[in-house]
């Protein structure tokens, strides 16, 4: 068993989910640089990249390497018959291989005690992987906002603006991390939870009720989703933006991280 020093320099596992994507008619596996920092300086994690491999991608000896893992957003939306919900519309992008790996790897690291921080497709992904539903077009939904961004505005303007207040409920998680009643987020979604999964608490709702965030209570170890973006520019010394709110919802999961390390590696 390591010793307190050695623990000191040893950095969790931190997976990161990768997306599918044909680039110059060749498949790839591509993921975010942004997420991939978040993973490595946010959470203070070793990243390791986890390709949307379907039924072929090992998950129990994956898991044991792991000691959190990072659901990264995407442009893609999950596929409707995971969750009975309406054939998608046909320009809706999908990702079907990273589907196929992430529900069931939500699943099985859930039960493995294994830490989650989904973060938009993420969020959403832990929603419907534990039998939950979305709405596919909620700005088409009476009474609610548009989440989306502006795709006119610059990235910068995309991700740096606060576009809507959530109310942090209280005496969850979200609230143990930023003991606040309500904070600013960035919103760049055009999908969201319908039907909250079953056993997932809320910990944030928008002002037009869309729920921005739950955990899940009797999970063994830290889960937390988020609809927001809270890797981005969550560095203090970031030249654009500091956002502090982001930063620590990064370092609760990194502390979850190191704290799944050390179980890990003590039962060696
Ligand atoms: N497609 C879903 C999820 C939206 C999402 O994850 N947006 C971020 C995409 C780019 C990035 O990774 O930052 C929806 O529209 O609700």
């Amino acid at each position: 068993m390591p010793s307190a020093s050695e623990f000191a320099s040893l950095l969790p596992v931190i997976g990161v989910n990768a997306c599918s994507q044909t680039l110059n008619h060749h498949p790839f596996f591509v993921v975010g640089e942004k997420y991939v920092r978040a993973a490595s300086q946010g959470a203070e994690g070793l990243p390791w990249v986890i390709p949307p491999l379907g039924d072929q991608l090992p998950l129990q000896p994956l898991l044991q390497h792991l000691d959190g893992i990072l659901l990264t957003g995407s442009p893609s939306n999950i596929q409707p018959h995971h969750y009975d919900g309406e054939p998608a519309d046909p320009n809706s992008p999908q990702d079907i291989k990273r589907d196929a790996t992430n529900l069931p790897l939500i699943r099985a690291a859930i039960a493995a005690g294994v830490p989650l921080l989904g973060i938009c497709r993420g969020f959403q992904e832990m929603n419907v992987a534990l039998g939950g539903s979305l709405h596919q077009k909620v700005h088409e939904l009476p009474g609610y906002l548009n989440h989306r961004e502006n795709p006119d505005d610059p990235i910068l303007e995309q991700y740096g603006k606060l576009s809507h207040n959530i109310s942090i409920q209280p005496g969850g998680l979200l609230q143990q991390i930023w003991p606040e009643t309500e904070t600013r987020v960035n919103s760049l979604h055009g999908q969201g939870v319908n039907r909250l999964a079953d056993g997932a608490r809320i910990e944030a709702l928008a002002p037009d009720g869309l729920i921005e965030a739950f955990s899940l209570p009797a999970a063994p170890a830290f889960t937390l989703a988020v609809q927001w973006h809270p890797e981005w520019q969550w560095h203090p010394d970031d030249k654009v933006g500091d956002f502090p709110f982001y930063r620590a919802i990064l370092k609760a999961f990194g502390a979850a991280c190191r704290q799944r390390m050390q179980q890990r590696l003590n039962s060696r």
